[in-house]
């Protein structure tokens, strides 16, 4: 199996190229779906949260505040080194089974989109890496008007990761998404024919389900990405 890593800076457009490469029929893999399946009300990930951070973060129904839980953590780097260390091993195992299942149904390409793919040193997984990078305005813009959010929130969220210029220098291919929708699709299509496409003929990144499970409980379920 061939697992492209897919990554960037947040509202950098990770989201929007993971819909181009499923309406490609090629499915992907999203840390941030898992992320939020780990922290529902009851789980194990939601029990050590609410231990750590207290009842205040939660809603009347029980559920995480999410957005009070991202004030508490993009604001403060001690607070979501907690969480991030907190969740890492839920999250690692979610991916994992989730890997698990695309390679059982026999898929050769599959996406990991991860926006903290180099933090959590999981771009080792993947080959080629996809950086979708976007320029630093641009990039505040989209962040403030998606979430709805205050300048220094977003920038709060910007500085919470590596620099996007620093991710862009270790992508195997960079996707600029500065400028429009269409530009963005006509990008994705050059790649997707000369880069991924050809994929499916070439060696695995991945041998075995065992290695993946290996590497996964080695890195990222240390929790070691802040
Ligand atoms: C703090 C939380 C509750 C805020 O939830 P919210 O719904 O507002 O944001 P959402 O989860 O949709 O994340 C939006 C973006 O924030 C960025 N982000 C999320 N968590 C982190 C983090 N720990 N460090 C840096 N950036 C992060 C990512 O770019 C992500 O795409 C949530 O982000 C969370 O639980 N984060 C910890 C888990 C994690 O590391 N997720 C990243 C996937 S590996
Ligand atoms: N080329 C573009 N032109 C205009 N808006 C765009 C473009 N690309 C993405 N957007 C918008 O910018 C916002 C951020 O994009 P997206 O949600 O895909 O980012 P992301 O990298 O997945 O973010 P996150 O890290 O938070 O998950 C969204 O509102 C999206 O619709």
């Amino acid at each position: 199996m061939r697992i492209v890593g897919l990554t960037g800076g947040i509202a950098s457009g990770k989201s929007t190229v993971s819909n181009l490469f499923k309406a490609s029929g090629i499915p992907v893999v999203d840390a941030d779906l898992v992320a939020r399946d780990v922290l529902k009300k009851g789980t194990g990930g939601w029990k050590k949260v609410v231990a750590a951070f207290g009842e205040d973060i939660l809603q009347a129904n029980g559920e995480v505040d999410r957005p009070r839980l991202g004030q508490i953590v993009f604001s403060d780097p001690a607070k979501r080194q907690i969480l991030n260390r907190l969740l890492a091993p839920y999250i690692s195992s979610g991916i994992f089974w989730e890997i698990l299942k695309l390679w059982m149904k026999g898929f050769k390409v599959i996406v990991l989109d991860v926006p903290l793919l180099f933090e959590a040193k999981m771009d080792k997984w993947t080959k080629p890496i996809i950086v979708v990078w976007v320029d630093p305005e641009t990039q505040l813009q989209r962040l403030v008007a998606r979430d709805s959010t205050s300048e220094e929130d977003a920038r709060n969220r910007i500085n919470a990761q590596l620099p996007l210029d620093l991710k862009r220098t270790k992508a195997d291919i960079v996707i600029d998404n500065t400028g429009s929708l269409e530009d963005l699709n006509e990008q994705f299509r050059k790649m997707y024919s000369i880069e991924v496409r050809e994929l499916t003929n070439r060696a695995s990144t991945i041998r075995s389900w065992k290695e993946v499970y290996k590497m996964s409980k080695k890195d990222l379920q240390q929790g070691k990405y802040n």
